[in-house]
């Protein structure tokens, strides 16, 4: 029998770990500490597993290669519930299901799931530990490759453990694998290298602000520091608190004036927010500098400006196309101490995946352990394999990335995958106008979550598979926000590194030559420069773009600083449409309509 006299100063703590071995089951528990030591016991106990390979320490000190079950690769989006009582509430863009009948099938589920296994029980902030704006959870599991990655992503361990007294509010969350090693007539199993279960669930209960997570080892499944609490279940804090959690990116920028601006910028899964964080500037005189590259806590200060935290503390980033010519800061930042799961291996015993160098090695292990050479039909490492390191490893880390308070938000940006239509950059008109563009976002699919890739949907805010409320409300919060900011509002553009032309080849080059976008960004803040106003906001002249030294034909930049009618013209049919479904589940706000029916007019 286990004890329930737990180390927590939180006896709600100690009784829910209690009441959870009760269920799970497991052999024995752990309470993690985050130390150097944990990590290299748990490390070594899953390099003699299997679960782990160590990469050769001459290239890649302290790494590790992991493999994913090849059914268990990205988030499960269809397996992801908002259980909020009332099932408006989970609204138009969301699974639910009936918190009562939801917590009965789990807890069937996570019966004995952890037999024969060490349940880990890991506490951990969000945020700077201790911070005004951060939050505190623990997270239960039975996977190790969780328990390293979560330390390398959340402040983690004792000093999360110690914050967390009597009165303390903390979110639980629960996650195992699903793959018991004993059954109820008590035979024992050999362990898989990667467990899982076929069945999965990612469940949020927001009234009680749980998470429950069932069946998968894999990233956003399976960290529920990451998108289960800071978006989904710290979208609906953020609703009742008055401050926003967002799916964005967070950079400081420093102009050749001296001056420094933050800017935040949500792009959906797999759309470039870690390059944009990692940006080296192709323009002399700019500097970027990372805060974050996936998450932004933001929140109205007391001096009225909106300020923002990266709750996270690593990065978990995309690996193929991450290259010594894209993004040579990831690739300085993964220099060890880090994870790689789903990358290939080189007969040198360290990580390759397609778009690190130009040129493929002679011959690798790929993602699924066979060996593979670069006439393979199939690629090296999986389209969603992925890296995991802290940020302070990062070369161009800013001072004040873990800055409690956070930073002033100077402007925010919203993109998407779009091969056709949307300019490569414009500013709306006002917050309103703002809103619009971030609700009425789309972007093409990627491997981030299972699935088809390349097919256009609604993701607004970059938010559709995060918000953990109804999207009609969250746009009213967004709303009530800029309302609340009034004149301290940041101005919002809209940008798109993805436009491609006629042979399907993307026509601006992106990566460092996006530092010009940010240059006519901040331009536009000091008021530097005028605008074209057009039906879909406000573009730049092309006479004020920086394209010195830029190798791009000028139709072509025309051709993306402008506005195609025809295609606008069957953009505002889609939005209309997309705008009507989501009203049948919730009260989009009128604002939003009313932006529409300017849009609808100006365009025709
Ligand atoms: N063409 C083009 N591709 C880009 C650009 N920036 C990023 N990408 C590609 O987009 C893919 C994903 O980019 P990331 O920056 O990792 O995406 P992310 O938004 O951080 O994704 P998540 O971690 O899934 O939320 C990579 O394959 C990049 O090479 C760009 O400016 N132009
Ligand atoms: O959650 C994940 O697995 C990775 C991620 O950042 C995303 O999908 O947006
Ligand atoms: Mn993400």
């Amino acid at each position: 029998m286990i004890d329930v006299d737990g180390p927590s100063k939180n006896s709600a703590v100690n009784e829910w770990v209690h009441d959870v071995a009760s269920l799970t089951k497991p052999d024995s528990i752990v309470w993690c500490d985050g130390s150097t030591r944990e990590w290299d016991e748990l490390t070594k106990m899953m390099v003699s597993q299997g679960t782990l390979i160590r990469l050769n320490p001459e290239w890649r000190p302290n790494s590790f290669l992991a493999r994913s079950d090849p059914a268990d690769v990205a988030r499960v989006e269809d397996r992801t519930f908002i259980c909020s009582e009332n099932e408006a509430d989970a609204g138009p863009t969301n699974n639910w299901r009936n918190p009562f009948a939801m917590r009965e099938e789990l807890t069937h589920l996570f019966a004995g799931s952890m037999r024969g296994r060490t349940m880990y029980v890991v506490p951990f902030s969000m945020g700077p530990v201790g911070g005004p704006i951060s939050q505190l959870g623990v997270q239960i599991t039975d996977s190790p490759y969780v328990v390293v990655s979560m330390q390398l992503m959340t402040r983690m361990g004792a000093d999360a453990l110690d914050l967390i007294e009597e009165e303390t509010p903390w979110v639980p969350a629960l996650h195992s694998v699903g793959a018991p090693l004993i059954d109820e007539d008590g035979t024992r199993h050999d362990d898989v290298v990667w467990p899982h279960n076929s069945t999965k669930y990612i469940a949020h209960f927001p009234e009680t602000r749980e998470i429950w997570s069932f069946g998968s080892g894999y990233g956003g499944n399976a960290l529920l520091g990451k998108k289960c609490f800071a978006l989904r279940i710290a979208s609906v804090m953020a609703r009742d608190e008055g401050w926003l959690a967002e799916h964005m990116l967070i950079i400081k920028i420093t102009s050749p004036e001296g001056k420094v601006y933050h800017v935040a910028g949500a792009f959906p899964s797999a759309c470039g927010k870690t390059n944009l964080a990692m940006l080296n500037p192709s323009i002399p005189g700019w500097r970027v500098e990372t805060i974050g590259d996936d998450i932004a806590w933001m929140r109205p200060g007391a001096d009225g400006k909106l300020r923002a935290i990266n709750p996270e503390r690593g990065f978990f980033g995309v690996a193929p196309g991450t290259g010594i010519t894209t993004n040579p800061t990831a690739v300085d930042t993964v220099w060890g101490n880090a994870i790689f799961t789903n990358v290939a291996l080189r007969d040198d015993g360290d990580v390759w995946w397609e778009g690190l160098t130009p040129k493929a090695p002679a011959h690798l292990i790929d993602w699924e352990g066979n060996d593979w050479t670069p006439d393979a039909s199939t690629p090296a490492a999986h389209p969603n394999s992925r890296f995991t390191v802290t940020a302070d490893q990062c070369p161009t880390i800013s001072d004040d990335w873990d800055s409690p308070e956070g930073v002033v938000i100077d402007a925010i940006m919203f993109g998407g995958r779009r091969p056709t239509t949307v300019p490569l950059v414009s500013q709306a008109r006002d917050w309103s106008h703002g809103v619009f563009l971030g609700a009425t976002m789309a972007s093409e699919t990627t491997a981030a979550a299972e699935g088809a890739v390349g097919r256009l949907r609604h993701d607004p805010f970059a938010m559709l598979p995060f918000c953990g409320y109804n999207i009609n409300d969250y746009f009213g919060h967004w709303l009530k926000v800029g309302e609340q900011l009034g004149a301290d509002a940041p101005p919002i553009f809209s940008v798109n590194w993805f436009r491609k032309d006629a042979d399907g080849r993307f026509i601006w080059p992106g990566f460092s030559e996006n530092s010009r976008v940010l240059e006519w960004i901040v331009r536009r803040i000091e008021g530097e420069v005028e605008v074209v106003d057009s039906p879909v906001g406000k573009l730049p002249r092309v006479r004020d773009f920086n394209v010195d030294g830029l190798d791009l034909e000028y139709e072509d930049l025309l051709s993306i600083l402008s506005v195609d009618r025809s295609a606008w013209s069957r953009e505002v049919d889609q939005i209309g449409a997309y705008f009507d479904e989501l009203a049948e589940a919730g009260t989009l706000p009128t604002q939003l309509t009313r932006e529409l029916a300017t849009l609808r007019a100006n365009i025709r």
